[in-house]
C-alpha cells in the first residue's frame, strides 16, 4: 500500500451511514440514521430491545438493503446497500448476534474459524491457514479446543469461536452484535481481554451492547438508538453499578419496537435524555 493511499484511507471514516431508512412492509424500523465511525474508535451501539441495533448493523455489512440512504465501508459505497465488490471484505470482521457457531453442521473449531478466511472471491484457504486459525483461537483463549467438535463447546465458547472466525482475517474493523449477551463469565472475561489487546493495536470497533460492562474503559463513544433513530451520539453513559460487571445476566425477551417500557430502557432514557 502506498503512503498516499494510507493517508487518504486514514482521513475517511471506516463506517459511514447517511440518511438510512429500513422498512419491512408497514414497519419503519430505521428512521433516518446518520452514523460515522473513524479509524481507531471503539463505538458502542446501545438501545432497548427492538430499537433497531441489529437491523442497522446488518445494513452496514450489506445484509439488509436500506429503503433509503447510503452506506460507505472503508471509503467504498455499498451499491444499493448490497455487498459491493469494491469493498475489501477481508479487512472487515463481523460477528452476528448469537447464532451458534456450528449452524447444525458437524464441524470442528478449526473448520469454523478457517471459514473466516474465505470471503468474496477467495474460495481456497491461503497458505499458512492452520497457523492463522491457531493464532485466532489463541486470541480468544481456546487454542486447546482446535479439533473439538463445535457441539462439544458451551454457548459462550461457541460465541468465542465466532469471534475467532472474524479475527482470523486480521481485520482493520470489527463489527460485533451483542458478543457477550448470555455468555458465561469465563468467556466474557476472555472477550474483554482480547478486545483490549486488539484496541491497543489500533483496531476500529463497532459493537452492539446492552450495557458497557467490562468494555467500558475501551469505549470512546456511544450511539444510542430509540425507535430506529439516533437519540444520543457522544460520551458513553455512566456505569450502573448493578449492570456493569462481568457475570450480570441481562436477558431481554425479543419483542416489538413498542415494548420499550423496561427498567433497562427507562434507565437508558434517563442517561441520554438531554
Ligand atoms: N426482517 C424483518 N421483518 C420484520 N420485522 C423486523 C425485521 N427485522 C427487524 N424487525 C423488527 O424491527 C425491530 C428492530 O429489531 P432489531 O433486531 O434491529 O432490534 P435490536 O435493537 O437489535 O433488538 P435486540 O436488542 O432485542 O436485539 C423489531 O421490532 C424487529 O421485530
Amino acid at each position: 500500500m502506498t503512503d498516499t493511499r494510507q493517508v487518504t484511507e486514514m482521513s475517511e471514516p471506516v463506517i459511514e451511514a447517511r440518511g438510512l431508512h429500513f422498512r419491512v412492509g408497514a414497519s419503519h424500523i430505521l428512521r433516518g440514521i446518520d452514523l460515522t465511525v473513524d479509524h481507531g474508535e471503539v463505538v458502542a451501539l446501545l438501545g432497548a430491545n427492538g430499537s433497531g441495533k441489529s437491523t442497522l448493523v446488518r445494513a452496514l455489512v450489506g445484509i439488509n438493503v436500506p429503503s433509503e440512504g447510503t452506506v460507505r465501508l472503508l471509503g467504498e459505497r455499498l451499491s444499493a446497500g448490497r455487498r459491493s465488490a469494491a469493498v475489501d471484505w477481508g479487512r472487515i470482521g463481523y460477528v452476528p448476534q448469537r447464532a451458534g457457531a456450528g449452524g447444525g453442521i458437524p464441524s470442528t473449531a478449526q473448520e469454523v474459524v478457517a471459514s473466516g478466511l474465505l470471503h468474496g472471491r477467495r474460495l481456497r484457504l491461503p497458505r499458512g491457514w492452520r497457523e492463522r486459525v491457531g493464532a485466532a483461537l489463541d486470541q480468544v483463549g481456546l487454542a486447546d479446543r482446535v479439533h473439538d467438535p463445535i457441539h462439544h463447546l458451551s454457548g459462550g465458547q461457541q460465541q468465542r469461536i465466532l469471534i475467532a472466525r472474524a479475527l482470523v482475517r486480521e481485520p482493520d474493523v470489527l463489527i460485533l452484535d451483542e458478543p457477550v449477551a448470555g455468555v458465561d463469565i469465563a468467556s466474557q472475561e476472555a472477550f474483554a481481554g482480547t478486545m483490549k489487546r486488539l484496541v491497543d493495536g489500533g483496531l476500529t470497533v463497532l459493537v452492539v451492547l446492552h450495557e458497557l460492562g467490562e468494555l467500558a474503559p475501551l469505549v470512546s463513544r456511544a450511539v444510542v438508538l430509540r425507535h430506529g433513530k439516533v437519540v444520543h451520539d457522544g460520551a458513553p453513559p455512566p456505569a450502573r453499578p448493578d449492570h456493569d460487571r462481568v457475570g450480570h445476566q441481562h436477558q431481554h425477551p425479543h419483542t416489538d419496537d413498542n415494548a420499550l417500557d423496561t427498567a433497562e430502557s427507562r434507565a437508558l432514557d434517563l442517561e441520554v435524555r438531554p
